[in-house]
């Protein structure tokens, strides 16, 4: 027995052992040197006379046995002669296929414009291994693996065998022709693995399925089928015999071979796509956008990217995972690469490809990203793109889009504290209360009155509400526009966003500010001329004792109770100071963990031209304090009432007005 050509077989151990963490991937690795061998035959073929093979020959080929527990796969490529089984199977981490891919690329290098010799004139080939180690993962799921090879030109066959652990033997083989037969004994069942589930029709299906559809030969296999026995006629009179079904078997080319997201957008159809995205990403709906990317250059990838109708179910949930599948070279690597998403755009479902990816050994993880990381800026940009074209061309989409993802942008620019703001601030949309319908920022800005220099907006439960608040239709008498916002995230998005976009100060193009993004409900929106406030202010003073009762008998519910400068039609309103909002505080006492909560500063504002003012006034000049006391109660907790905020006390609200209809 030759002894493995490794330092140690603790290296092996540790490689069939730890590499790979997923013991299915066995069969990918070697579909995909199977898949490398017929591309170093159809290479050799291209460039020498006496190779005569033609692409449609060439064919991989799956078998199993169910009672020998055998899983092979078959190639008619290259093959390996004696040396080349003992020099590539008989040392760890040695790559022909890495070797190989290295001249191609210096001979790309050295040769005449022109000249078609190198792998790079070559695109049709695309040599997947790099590593010297995919082989090796069979003993993850065998116990005894044999190769049987032939070497193109060569008239011996010979047959590698080994159990993985100390070393392996080549002896004479048969093989008919050129082309190489790996057979994995599988390892016996244990109580926690069954092995035999491989040595299955549908077990190597569906993993061919997955991890290979897309390797550009065909992947045969001789798959069970089932047809109706033609039965003869029945004799005069007599009933139809019950219909018979027999089964037969047929070899079928199992995967797809040519990946959709490398052909050219204008030669597939939507339908193709829809198809595609359907079945590869088990959606019943047709995506609401296909985005196809090929790009060359410094960074060479083929992406395919959809944007889904609907939200899956579990889009919200923590157990959600976004990312796109990552394949290189035609093999899947990652069916959820999260890095090549951002967050934001979580919700997008899609394929990138590229050869350029450094992969580190186990391909299932990715040594350095930073390719990855370029690939995924650039993807973002395109979504970005795509979707600023559905907001512009076809508005009754981007609406349903945003009604399904809106929320996943909001959240975007909040996580971010508002970084994410100049990539999504113009992807929001806010119901409108002057213009009743969903606008952009920058359509508010373009509605808004000349010299305005905020966009208002006010949150809350629900639009009606909202829209019958006095602090909105004040705001709105004045000619402004109001966003409504109805769900939790608003307020904190519109926190994060801040500001935005800009504008020229008092005409002057030099000094450019931007437009302040302010709560109508808790920030002074600027709206007021200086005589205003100053009368406000004077009543204010002037009702200074009336105002102490009424503080007084609010107790801590309250900063203070002044007159108000934004009321029209209501008698009052509670708003707040210091950013924090009362919609906001409704969401956050919602939250789990809703203990420590910042502290609220309300305040009550009085509409001084309201009747209600006046009878207050009376009652506190007559000298009927109490009367002023339960007026500020109910006063209190009307407003809050009409800002969809529960009052602590309903039964005393309730009573109190009950105790004055009498
Ligand atoms: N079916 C095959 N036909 C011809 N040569 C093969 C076949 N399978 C493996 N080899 C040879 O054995 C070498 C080692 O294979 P192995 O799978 O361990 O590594 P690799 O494919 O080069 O790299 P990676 O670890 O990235 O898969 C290959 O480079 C190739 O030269």
């Amino acid at each position: 027995m030759r002894k493995f050509k490794t330092e140690s077989k603790k290296l092996l151990d540790l490689m069939i052992n730890s590499i790979y963490t997923n013991r299915e991937i066995f069969l990918r690795e070697l579909i995909s040197n199977a898949s490398d061998a017929v591309d170093k035959l159809y290479f050799r073929s291209l460039t020498d006379p006496e190779v005569a093979v033609g692409r449609d020959d060439l064919a991989i080929t799956v078998g199993f046995s169910a009672d020998e527990r055998t899983v092979t796969v078959s190639d008619n490529g290259i093959g390996m002669t004696k040396d080349e089984l003992d020099k590539n199977l008989g040392t760890i981490a040695h790559s022909d296929s890495f070797e190989f891919k290295a001249a191609q690329a210096e001979a790309a290098a050295d040769s005449e414009p022109g000249e078609a010799k190198g792998l790079d004139d070559l695109t049709d080939v695309d040599i997947i291994g790099q590593f010297g180690v995919g082989f090796y993962s069979a003993f993850m799921v065998g116990k005894k693996v044999r190769v049987v090879s032939r070497a193109i030109g060569s008239d011996e066959t010979w047959a590698w065998e080994s159990d993985g652990v100390d070393g392996y033997d080549i002896k004479p083989a048969e093989r008919a022709e050129h082309g190489t037969d790996v057979i994995v004994y599988l390892k016996d069942d244990t109580a926690d693995e069954s092995f035999g589930t491989f040595a299955s029709e549908h077990g190597l299906t569906r993993l061919i399925k997955r991890y290979s559809n897309y390797v550009r030969y065909p992947i045969k296999m001789e798959v069970t089928k089932s047809r109706k026995v033609e039965a003869p006629e029945p004799a005069e009179g007599e009933e139809p015999a019950a219909p018979q079904w027999e089964s037969y078997t047929e070899v079928e080319t199992i995967n797809s071979m040519i990946p959709i997201w490398k052909r050219k957008k204008s030669e597939v159809s939507q339908e193709e796509y829809d198809e595609f995205y359907k079945t590869d990403f088990h959606d019943f709906e047709n995506p609401a956008r296909t985005i196809s990317v090929h790009a060359e250059g410094s960074l060479n990838y083929d992406a395919l990217m959809f944007v889904p109708s609907r939200a899956p179910w579990d889009m919200y949930s923590k157990d959600y995972k976004r990312g796109l599948a990552l394949y290189s070279s035609n093999v899947l690597i990652m069916d959820k690469c999260e890095e090549l998403l951002p967050d934001y755009f979580g919700f997008v479902r899609g394929v990138v490809d590229s050869s350029d990816l450094t992969l580190n050994i186990s391909r299932e993880t990715l040594q350095h990203n930073g390719q990855l990381r370029a690939i995924a800026r650039r993807l973002e940009k395109k979504i970005k793109a795509d979707l600023v074209n559905m907001r512009d061309d076809d508005r009754e989409a981007y609406e349903k889009f945003f009604e399904q993802f809106g929320r996943t942008l909001k959240f975007g620019i909040y996580q971010s504290y508002g970084m994410a703001k100049d990539t999504l601030g113009d992807l929001l949309l806010f119901y409108s209360a002057k213009q009743q319908k969903m606008i952009t920022l920058d359509e508010y800005l373009a509605a808004a009155p000349a010299g305005a220099d905020s966009i208002f907006y006010a949150a809350g439960d629900s639009l009606e509400r909202l829209a019958a608040m006095p602090l909105v239709t004040t705001v709105l008498a004045k000619g402004y526009d109001v966003l409504l916002c109805d769900q939790d995230v608003d307020e904190f998005c519109m926190m994060a966003i801040g500001t935005y976009g800009e504008h020229a100060v008092d005409g002057d193009e030099e000094s450019k500010q931007p437009y302040f993004i302010k709560n109508v409900g808790s920030e002074d929106l600027g709206l007021t001329t200086d005589e205003e406030k100053k009368e406000a202010e004077e009543a204010t003073e002037s009702n200074a004792e009336l105002f102490d009762v009424m503080r007084e008998a609010l107790g801590e519910k309250v900063e203070r109770v002044v007159v108000s400068t934004r009321l029209t039609d209501a008698p009052a309103v509670v708003t707040s100071e210091g950013g924090v909002s009362l919609a906001m505080v409704q969401v956050l006492k919602s939250q789990p963990g809703a203990e420590g909560l910042p502290d609220l500063h309300l305040v009550l504002e009085m509409n001084a031209k309201h009747p209600v003012f006046e009878a207050l006034r009376a009652a506190h000049e007559a000298g009927d304090d109490d009367k002023v006391r339960t007026y500020a109660g109910i006063l209190f907790d009307q407003a809050l009432l009409v800002e969809g905020v529960m009052p602590d006390n309903p039964l005393a609200f309730a009573q109190a007005v009950s105790e004055l209809m009498k």
